[in-house]
């Protein structure tokens, strides 16, 4: 009889080499998956819980950098070993390993990312996928030769509030869409309370390995608690992608659901305030023209983006001057009406006297994470994988490159992977890797 482990590697390596959809893995319904998590704290902790609930998974090891912060794994599972490198966890213990969840800043989601498809796991990677364009190909592309199940971590897309907001708009409720304006609460910097690097940090902590937490990004001094690590590099340019990056996978995974979206913008403009060479901005905006789908009205769509506060300059013509948007959303402007898709929140269709109060019709949430791990053992793939997690990256990162090159039209070429108007905006595509944490392309 085979083996759980012989049969969930030959389904990967059989996918991996005809590269074909997920059919022809087979299923493997009664045996477990066997999960690592790399990054137990934070959102690493959260994701490690979650798959860990699911019947038919086993936590086979987990891995930090800081191992003051494994303290909440080692309980959840005693016997299963702890690794500060991942890549001596994958070493040691990779023929134990079916599947791994990545929940480490952003600026390693790619190196490990890629590491862990070129050796047959599954991967369930937090938002935003990668920190920059060049490296959301090459996971793309690698998604394609590995045939491993994959997620990316935006788990509001299983939510019923978002599954809903998606089928108002797939069923027509508001017409064709001919515009969406997305924004968000959050700011690019502040939450690290720097804006350029300390002067005197205090000494590093002695259960974090610095070089493992830099990675593959320019070597520098730890800066104290929650300046870079943990929480704060988001704020940082070397490490996260400031509120665009944290929220956009987040809020504009609806917007690009519904509509069906499946090509990056082809033109982009940015502005923004408050921002130096270290950190994001405190404030950002971007307005992105898309292809347009069967869903829009157009054969190009308008899609913009606000942030740190700021809300979107237009709401069309159905929402009354005194309906109060929420924090952060999206409306979708419609032929015959407005969706309002609150970031967490039931959404709301004006004009409110041309929509019954049943016009929405509930959508049920279902389990993001027990999701990923159904179909690895089933060899199903979630819609939302890395093919459509590096489509949302790369839309989201490039409207970063675009806050560089404030109000300028940048025009990009998506099957050359390069603007083709602003020859000095490319570099901002791919990143200088540090000696040793060089990515290969794909
Ligand atoms: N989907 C969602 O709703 C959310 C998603 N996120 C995403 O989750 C990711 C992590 O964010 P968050 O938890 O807030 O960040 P934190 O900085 O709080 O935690 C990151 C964890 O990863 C560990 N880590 C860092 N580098 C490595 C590495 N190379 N190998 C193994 N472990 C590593 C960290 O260790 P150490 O403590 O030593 O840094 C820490 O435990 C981000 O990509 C973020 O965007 C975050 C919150 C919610
Ligand atoms: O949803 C989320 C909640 O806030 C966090 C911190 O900004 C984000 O990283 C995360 O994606």
């Amino acid at each position: 009889m085979i083996k759980r482990r012989q049969f969930l590697q030959a389904s990967a390596a059989a996918a991996a080499v005809v590269a074909c959809p997920s059919i022809v893995r087979g299923r493997n319904l009664n045996s477990k998956l066997s999960v690592a998590g790399i990054g137990c704290d934070g959102k690493g902790w959260s994701d490690i819980k979650e798959m860990s609930d699911h019947p038919q998974t086993q936590m086979a090891a987990f891995c930090d950098i800081d191992l003051a912060r494994t303290e909440k794994v080692k309980k959840l599972a005693p016997d299963a070993p702890v690794f500060q490198d991942y890549r001596e966890m994958l070493a040691k213990l990779g023929d134990k390993i079916d599947a791994v969840t990545v929940s480490t800043p952003d600026h390693m989601h790619a190196f490990i990312t890629l590491d862990a498809m070129r050796q047959g796991k599954h991967v369930y990677c937090q938002k935003p996928l990668t920190h920059n364009v060049w490296e959301a190909r090459q996971v793309a592309n690698q998604t394609k030769k590995s045939g491993v199940i994959t997620r990316l971590g935006n788990q509001i897309h299983s939510h019923s509030v978002y599954r809903t907001g998606v089928q108002v708009i797939q069923s027509g409720t508001i017409g064709k869409v001919k515009e969406v304006r997305s924004w968000c609460a959050a700011t690019g910097h502040g939450k690290s309370g720097q804006i350029s690097v300390p002067k005197n940090p205090p000494a590093l902590p002695k259960s974090v390995d610095w070089d493992l937490w830099i990675g593959v990004a320019p070597m520098r001094t730890y800066g104290g608690h929650n300046v870079y690590h943990p929480w704060g590099w988001r704020d940082w340019q070397d490490f996260g992608n400031g509120a665009l990056g944290d929220f956009g996978c987040h809020i504009l995974d609806p917007v690009f659901t519904a509509l069906k979206i499946a090509a990056p913008p082809t033109q982009l403009k940015a502005d923004h305030s408050g921002m130096n060479d270290q950190v994001w901005a405190a404030q950002t905006q971007v307005d992105y023209v898309f292809p347009g789908t069967e869903l829009t009205t157009d054969d190009t769509i308008k899609i913009s983006w606000d942030d740190g506060g700021l809300l979107p300059s237009v709401r069309g013509s159905h929402i009354p001057g005194t309906v109060a948007l929420p924090k952060s959303g999206s409306i979708f402007i419609g032929e015959k009406g407005t969706m309002v898709m609150p970031h967490v929140g039931p959404p709301q269709l004006f004009p409110q006297d041309q929509y019954a109060a049943d016009a929405i019709e509930k959508v049920e949430s279902v389990n993001h994470y027990h999701g990923w791990v159904d179909g690895c053992l089933s060899g199903e793939q979630p819609s939302d994988g890395f093919d459509y997690g590096a489509l949302l990256t790369e839309s989201v990162l490039l409207g970063n490159i675009a806050v560089r090159y404030r109000t300028q039209n940048l025009q990009w070429d998506a099957a050359a992977m390069r603007f083709t108007n602003n020859d000095d905006a490319n570099k901002w595509l791919r990143r200088d890797y540090r000696t040793g944490w060089n990515i290969d392309e794909v």
